[in-house]
């Protein structure tokens, strides 16, 4: 059995954060553990409250995942604070850890800011450095390469821009923002396009967590980072496309409409 472990934040209406992150990673056949690094007060029309959790407690969370259930990969989701990005980044290090995905949530479909200013700077200098690939959506992408991006060559420069700024691959998402959910890959330098089918599915309250989730399970599980891509890009478009609908607002999709298991080898 092959283990990730995901860094995130929890959404207490389960469609994104660490339940989309631990029921992508049971579905994509891996053993999940999770290091919680806030609780949110959340629904598929928003979010009310975040509390976070304090630099010991993470530091302790970390220590005794580390330290026993060694994770064959890492996804980091949601971090607001700063002093929690330094904390998560000095037990990386301490650990060797590897294969780690970054998403570098910063706002919520719905809207919420979900990281501080500060904690953006560390994230850049602390945290991005020891990725081997991060996942930014358009506008994370726009704020980490400081360009505008309108088209697909402005993706293709920003992802550029971004591996040889802060030395990890990117993953720059079309998503909701840009395209057909076309998402480009610069990896080494080399530029790989994953093309997208757009599904008309309003609810895609936690697509980043869950693609992110999936490509760590899938490094988890050996495979490279272009064909981890490309799976788990198959695994979303296939979650999106099962119709879910539940909640008032932007709901969630069906992590579990794979349960007979294709993408869990
Ligand atoms: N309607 C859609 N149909 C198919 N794929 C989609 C759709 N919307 C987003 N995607 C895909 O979902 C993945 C996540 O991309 P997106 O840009 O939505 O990330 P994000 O904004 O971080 O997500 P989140 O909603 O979690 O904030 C990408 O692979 C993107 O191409
Ligand atoms: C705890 C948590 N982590 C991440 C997201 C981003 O996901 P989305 O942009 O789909 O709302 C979220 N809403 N909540």
């Amino acid at each position: 059995m092959f283990t990730a472990c995901t860094i995130a934040g929890s959404d207490s209406s389960g469609g994104a954060g660490i339940q989309a992150d631990i029921k992508t990673m049971t579905t994509n056949g891996v053993f999940a553990t999770s290091a919680i690094t806030a609780l949110t007060a959340q629904n598929t029309t928003g979010v009310t409250d975040i509390f976070n959790a304090t630099p010991e407690f993470l530091g302790h969370e970390l220590d005794a995942i580390f330290t026993d259930i060694f994770p064959d990969a890492v996804k980091i989701g949601m971090v607001s604070k700063q002093e929690l990005i330094e904390t998560i980044a000095n037990k990386l290090k301490q650990y060797s850890a590897k294969n780690i995905v970054v998403d570098p949530v910063m706002v919520a479909t719905s809207g919420a800011r979900l990281i501080d200013e500060q904690a953006i700077d560390a994230l850049k200098t602390k945290l991005l450095p020891l990725a081997l690939v991060c996942t930014p959506n358009i506008p994370e992408a726009e704020l980490l390469a400081n360009m505008s991006i309108q088209n697909e060559t402005d993706m293709e420069k920003a992802a550029t821009i971004i591996e040889s700024t802060y030395g990890c691959a990117c993953l720059c998402k079309g998503g909701h923002q840009i395209n057909d959910a076309n998402d480009v890959l610069v990896e080494k330098g080399q530029v790989h396009w994953f093309y997208g089918k757009r599904i008309d599915n309003p609810n895609t309250h936690g697509t980043g967590c869950t693609l992110s989730s999936a490509i760590a399970s899938n490094l988890a599980k050996g495979y490279d980072l272009e064909t981890s891509v490309q799976r788990a890009k198959d695994y979303l478009s296939k979650a999106l496309a099962a119709m879910l609908d539940l909640g008032k607002g932007q709901g969630p999709m069906n992590h579990m409409f794979d349960l007979q298991g294709e993408f869990a080898q």
